[in-house]
């Protein structure tokens, strides 16, 4: 289901961290990078069990998880706050740390 403009910021309040750039909320960890790998493959768990996938840009320091509804046209939904609240715990695990 389709989020308004003020439904997504006030789930964006909840999650300090997150940005929204048009249609996609983001978040970028400092991690290095075989670490990034790990908490990649806990973020594909997760992501396999939601049917809800992030996309992901993994560097020599640095991950970033970039999210939105592909199927409702590239738009923000519920389920993208979803993922990323378990990314946020899978994040604090790995103790991948905040930029
Ligand atoms: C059929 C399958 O569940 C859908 O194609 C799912 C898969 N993962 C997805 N992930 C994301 N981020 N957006 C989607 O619209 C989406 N659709």
């Amino acid at each position: 289901m389709l989020l308004r403009d003020d439904e997504i910021e006030a789930r964006l309040r909840e999650l300090p961290g997150w940005t929204r750039v048009g249609h996609e909320i983001s978040r970028s960890f400092r991690i290095r990078y075989h670490g990034g790998v790990a908490m990649i493959v806990h973020v594909a768990d997760v992501v396999r069990q939601m049917g809800h996938h992030a996309d992901i840009d993994l560097r020599w320091d640095l991950v970033r998880f970039g999210i939105t509804t592909h199927d409702a046209g590239n738009r923000l939904t519920e389920a993208d706050f979803d993922l990323a609240r378990r990314i946020d715990r899978i994040a604090a695990a790995h103790d991948a740390s905040a930029l």
